[in-house]
């Protein structure tokens, strides 16, 4: 670095300037300068010194007309004279001051007319550091809270479920996990088909990649287009700089969950279709093509034969997505599962209700596992799990009792039992009927479903495996 007092090129623009004003102008400019400066002449005498130089390093203008080296005995900037190299980043520590400092000789027609010094305050730098740093740690907090929101949460082995078709879902759910093969996932709201997504993402090699849920019917089919592929640079009015990564372009290695996709438009089923047969996405807006690696999940509550049928949903698009499909039963069919579900929520709801007093273990009387077995759980096991959460909140001691579920679904219960009552009186046989009925749910709850289970149950209720399958017939009982 050499400093030029006065480059060519400047000095003869200002040629018509007398002297005086041309130094005026100069030291103007020096005392607007952010950093500190110090000028010697090649005697060694301080010429010129700004207040940031002052502020920085504590030197007073008073040292102007005096000579550096007696005013500061270390100063370093002398020896440029001699030398004429530059020092580059010079520590310097004066009391509680710390500063670095730029060093350069002045020359001028090959002749050293002087020295200049510039500095910057290190508590600046260091403040700028620090923040820095913070500003590094918030974004490294960030960056986890996003990876951790596009993990999935479930694996197979917490699906709770002993019903048959529940099983065979967890089956070919673990058969299938590693395949590229899209999947399918129906099932009424609320049973399971983002639990099971998650969970065969996590059975899969993609486990460490990003599990990135879509909900079709939520983002607005005119936007949804964008939202999955992205967008390029200027796509459109008001379309952030630069362009927008889309979610598939997020999920890449990863799986993308498209639920509702009963809910896509017809268009955009054409452009998924051409996404899932050339394994390459297109930003709106742009004409080149991104190769991609994620694998699909798809799940509707909707009967998407139906919506074939009626032309609202793409026949193409539906076989390529129902190459491996997932029929997850709803939870009035597998009322046999209702009781485990309920345990485990009851256990979970002691982990995370973490108040003080909160009771060690929650039971359920008899009564209110007998209704909430009966009860038609529209809502699936969404509405189960919000049922034991407000019941383990309600109930006053460690037994969760009919009066501490929501009045909703009481209510309904209630009015049931009194027309039963005042329409239909049980027969003796009717009721011998229906414990026989319960007794033999509740025995093969304790033992399980194989057959080497419903040996022990048949062993223990006293009848033969044979009289068990028929009674089993007899009652609708689907274990
Ligand atoms: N077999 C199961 N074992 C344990 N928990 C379950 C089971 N099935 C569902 N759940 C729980 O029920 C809730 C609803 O499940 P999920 O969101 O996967 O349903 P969904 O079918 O995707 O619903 P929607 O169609 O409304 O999106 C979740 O809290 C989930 O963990």
């Amino acid at each position: 670095m050499e400093v030029k007092f006065m480059p060519e090129r400047i000095k003869n623009q200002y040629t018509e300037f007398p002297l005086e004003n041309q130094i005026e102008w100069w030291k103007a400019i020096v005392h607007s300068i952010n950093d500190g400066v110090l000028v010697i002449d090649h005697e060694g005498f301080v010429r010129l010194i700004n207040p940031e130089y002052t502020q920085i390093t504590g030197v007073t203008p008073n040292i102007v007309g005096k000579k550096l080296r007696e005013y500061r005995p270390g100063a370093q900037l002398p020896e440029i004279l001699i030398d004429r190299k530059c020092r580059v980043g010079v520590y310097r520590k004066t009391d509680k001051r710390e500063y670095i400092v730029d060093m350069a000789p002045i020359i001028i027609n090959d002749k050293v007319i002087g020295a200049v010094s510039v500095c910057k305050s290190l508590t600046e730098v260091h403040k700028l550091s620090l923040e820095l740093k913070k500003k590094g740690e918030k974004l490294n907090q960030l960056k986890n809270k996003i990876d951790s929101l596009y993990q999935a949460k479930y694996t197979l082995n917490q699906i709770i479920g002993r019903n048959g078709g529940l099983k065979e879902a967890v089956y070919v759910a673990e058969r299938v996990a590693n395949s590229i093969l899209p999947i399918l996932i129906t099932g009424e709201s609320g049973t399971g088909k983002e639990l099971f997504a998650q969970a065969i993402h996590n059975e899969s090699s993609r486990k460490n990649q990003p599990f990135i849920p879509v909900n079709c019917a939520a983002i607005p089919s005119a936007l949804l287009e964008s939202e999955l592929f992205g967008y390029g640079d200027g796509a459109f009015t008001n379309a952030k700089k630069g362009g927008k990564i889309g979610l598939f372009e997020m999920a890449n290695n990863g799986t993308i969950f498209l639920d509702e996709i009963g809910d896509m438009s017809y268009d955009l089923q054409a452009k998924l279709l051409r996404v899932l047969q050339e394994r390459k996405i297109r930003r709106v807006g742009e004409t080149n093509e991104r190769s991609l690696d994620v694998r699909i999940i798809a799940a509707t509550h909707r009967d998407l034969q139906q919506l074939v049928k009626k032309t609202h949903f793409r026949e193409d698009l539906f076989y390529r997505l129902n190459v491996i499909s997932l029929q997850i039963p709803p939870l009035r069919e597998r009322k046999e599962d209702i009781s485990d579900l309920i345990y485990s929520m009851l256990r979970s709801s002691q982990l995370n209700l973490s108040i003080e007093n909160s009771p060690n273990e929650y039971t359920i009387s008899r009564e209110t596992m007998n209704f909430l077995e009966e009860y038609e759980w529209p809502g699936n096991v969404r509405e189960l799990k919000n049922v034991i959460d407000y019941a383990s909140c309600m109930a006053e001691g460690t037994e969760i009792r009919i009066e501490h579920l929501p009045q909703r679904i009481t209510k309904k219960h209630f009015n049931m039992y009194e027309s039963k009552d005042s329409s239909t009186i049980q027969s003796l046989k009717e009721a011998m009927e229906e414990t026989e009925r319960n007794f033999i749910i509740d025995t093969l709850k304790r033992f399980g479903s194989d057959i080497e289970e419903k040996k022990k149950a048949a062993k223990s209720l006293g009848i033969s495996l044979a009289t068990l399958y028929n009674k089993l017939k007899r009652y609708k009982i689907d274990f």
